[in-house]
């Protein structure tokens, strides 16, 4: 028998059409939950393995109050809704459901997500586990070159030492995201080296440099004659990566057709080599891109399940203009480097230098920096580097980036801080562990605040 599903759905005739999907494709399934309270009661009586929650129910409550008490019981759960307003979808999805089922769905997509779901959890599960082991090292502290070869004592540097630090000891595939020359691929060969496959291969593939026509072969292989031009039997990026991990850059940039084929290899673990036979590889796959999947999804550009298989561990780069307390750990490496490489004694940079290095947005980010270090290095005829030539910003510096770049008011900003931070304490706002405590301000202050941005707990 499958997992066991709880339907929590008002509306009778939706509820038992899911129900029978459901019985059809082998789950069990709980008595229909058609308001929060039936919901709560029967969490506590008939533990499920999964829940299908409605964000509009009956009654007062809705589908996202319940959602911190289903995950209290440590329950995957799936929003069913119909096209909510933007918000209900925000605040929805500030409470870490595994996925959104748009009403009307079709049977294949839900037992789809089901299906999506139930790897998520047990990923996570599995995760949780190598996390709880996670022992902060003592060179974490450190704020030279020894973060797994990452220079900087930013706290967000820190949190990234810590994810690759619990990717490296699970097998889950790992999804980096950043501006391009944030670190996606230093960040990918860490995990790599540091992982139980540090000692096989890992094998980059630029998917945004190999045209749409050769991708296939080049990541599956092709038999001899198979197609015009393969006078050659062609071994694959994935079986060279057998036992290791294949590191895909640029994933945001691979045709839809062959994101099915890297779907069944999740899946399957099972390449098919172009005119070739089925084979199974045992390879972890690590993406990077430096898209915003999320819109690529909407744009019909991406594939949604192909999403939720990679987002398992996800990790975050944040552009170095975020992160200032990296510029000078990661200037000051890159010095040694050069100077030491070009025979130069060279102790440092001016203040005025310094000054400018962290005033800098870096477009280009570290990659950028760098070769500014050694261009400087080269440069310099003293002791000190006393001059940098930065090039002149466009108007809208920020490139590699494809969030939309819209301008909040302070209004907005503060309502989605806010609204983030109550999403955080599951709209705790007074006492220990509450939103007030944790923006560090008077409680009636912040609740004045709420009344005035217009923020309640029914989606303000
Ligand atoms: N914290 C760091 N300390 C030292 N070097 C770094 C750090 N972060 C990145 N680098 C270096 O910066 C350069 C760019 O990094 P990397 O190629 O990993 O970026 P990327 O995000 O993969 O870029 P792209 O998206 O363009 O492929 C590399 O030489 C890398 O070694």
């Amino acid at each position: 028998m499958k997992n066991k599903i709880l339907i929590v759905e008002d509306q009778f005739i939706e509820a038992n059409n899911l129900r029978r999907v459901l019985e059809g494709a082998g789950y069990a399934v709980c008595p229909v939950a058609r308001s929060f309270e039936e919901a709560v009661k029967i969490l506590r009586s008939d533990l499920p393995d999964l829940v299908l929650l409605d964000i509009f129910l009956k009654g007062d409550k809705t589908g996202i109050d319940l959602a911190p008490i289903i995950r209290e019981h440590k329950i995957p759960f799936i929003y069913l809704s119909a096209n909510s307003d933007e918000r209900t979808f925000k605040l929805a999805k500030q409470t870490s459901p595994y996925g959104f089922l748009v009403k009307p769905f079709r049977e294949k997509d839900v037992l789809a997500m089901l299906d999506i779901a139930t790897n998520l959890h047990a990923e996570h599960l599995s995760l949780a586990r190598v996390s709880k082991a996670y022992k902060e090292p003592s060179d974490l502290k450190s704020t030279g070159i020894g973060n797994f070869g990452m220079a900087g004592k930013s706290t967000g540097l820190k949190d990234v030492t810590r994810l690759i630090q619990i990717a490296a000891g699970a097998e889950s595939p790992v999804l980096i995201l950043g501006e391009s020359g944030t670190g996606k691929e230093l960040v990918a060969k860490a995990i790599h080296h540091h992982s139980a496959r540090g000692k096989k291969p890992v094998i980059v593939v630029d998917c945004a440099a190999v045209s749409p026509t050769l991708i296939e072969s080049e990541l599956f292989g092709h038999e001899k004659g198979s197609f015009t031009g393969a006078v050659d039997k062609r071994i694959g990026k994935f079986e060279q990566a057998e036992s290791g991990t294949i590191f895909l850059d640029e994933i945001g940039e691979m045709p839809l057709e062959i994101q099915s084929k890297l779907l069944r290899v999740l899946q399957e673990k099972e390449i098919c080599p172009v005119g070739g036979k089925r084979k199974n590889v045992n390879v972890r796959i690590i993406a990077a891109t430096n898209r915003n999947l999320e819109e690529e999804i909407a744009a019909g550009r991406f594939r949604l399940d192909l999403y939720y298989r990679l987002y398992v561990f996800p990790i975050e780069l944040s552009p170095l203009r975020e992160r200032k307390a990296d510029i000078m750990p990661i200037a000051d490496h890159y010095l040694g480097v050069f100077a030491a490489a070009n025979n130069k004694k060279i102790t440092g940079f001016s203040d005025s230098v310094k000054k400018t290095l962290l005033d800098y947005p870096w477009p280009g980010n570290v990659r950028q920096l760098i070769n500014l270090i050694e261009r400087s290095v080269l440069l310099c005829d003293g002791p000190l580097i006393k001059q940098v030539t930065l090039p002149v910003l466009q108007r809208n510096p920020i490139v590699g980036n494809n969030k939309a770049q819209s301008i909040k008011t302070f209004a907005d900003n503060e309502r989605d801080h806010i609204l983030d931070t109550l999403a955080k304490c599951n709209w705790k706002v007074y006492g220990a562990g509450g939103a007030a405590e944790l923006l560090n301000i008077n409680s009636s202050t912040l609740k004045s605040r709420m009344i005035k941005l217009g923020i309640s707990k029914q989606f303000g």
